[in-house]
């Protein structure tokens, strides 16, 4: 079994009966999904809140129930994917650019549990960049105050040059910032520009991380 598979299987053992349970996006927390799914049909009792259309089709596909953010206040716990884990377990996130329904859920959660391989931990984020969803009409001008930041501002297309839209109909900007010391400062200081819908930098959000390889997978517990 790889590193991946065996996370995500994993976290699908911190759900309990009744909870109310956010499920990321990404090709480890299917996984994870996957298990809930197979749990479910043997009686656990869970509903469910997906973080992308994605989530949604595949959450539907293995008949979770699901429930609608307008009926729920908060959640028990979120799993969810990372594209970089920091040693303070911050990470990056937003490689399938379901950023902002992922940070709004773990935001809403008691407890965010992070899935994920062993090849995403890092000494200090910054080598992936950062996705940062953007209002589509605002995206030069964004694009043109990351570089006055000391950063470059990618916009992610497909291979024919046709811009990514996310699920809530926004854009996406990759951005590369190097090496990134402060990132709480830096994803205050670019969400206080107009047009800036939300990073992909979450910061003091995450519980627990289980990061796959594949001898185990490693419980990170934050400091
Ligand atoms: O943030 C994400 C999507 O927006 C994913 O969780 C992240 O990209 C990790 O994905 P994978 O598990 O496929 O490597």
């Amino acid at each position: 079994m790889n590193g991946k598979q065996l996370a995500g299987e994993q976290a699908a053992q911190y759900v309990e009966n009744g909870m109310i349970v956010g499920l990321g996006t990404g090709s480890t927390v299917y996984y994870s999904i996957v298990a809930l799914g197979r749990r479910i049909r043997e009686g656990l009792q869970i509903q469910c809140i997906p973080t992308s259309k994605q989530t949604e089709h595949l959450a539907n596909e293995l008949s979770i129930p699901l429930i609608s953010l307008k009926d729920v206040e908060k959640l028990d716990i979120t799993i969810d994917g990372a594209d970089e884990i920091d040693p303070n377990l911050n990470l990056i996130k937003g490689g399938g650019g379901a950023l902002f329904r992922e940070k709004l859920i773990a935001s809403l959660s008691d407890r965010l549990v992070i899935v994920a391989d062993q090849v995403k931990t890092v000494e200090r984020l910054g080598a992936f960049c950062v996705p940062v969803e953007v209002v589509p009409f605002a995206t030069d001008v964004v694009a043109r105050t990351i570089s006055t930041m000391d950063g470059s501002a990618t916009l992610r297309c497909d291979q024919e040059d046709v811009p990514f839209v996310t699920d809530n109909g926004n854009y996406i900007l990759d951005c590369n910032f190097g090496h990134i010391e402060q990132p709480l400062q830096l994803d205050r200081e670019l969400k206080q520009h107009i047009g800036v819908v939300e990073t992909g930098l979450f910061v003091d959000m995450v519980g627990v991380a289980l990061v796959g390889s594949p001898d185990g997978v490693s419980v990170l517990e934050r400091k």
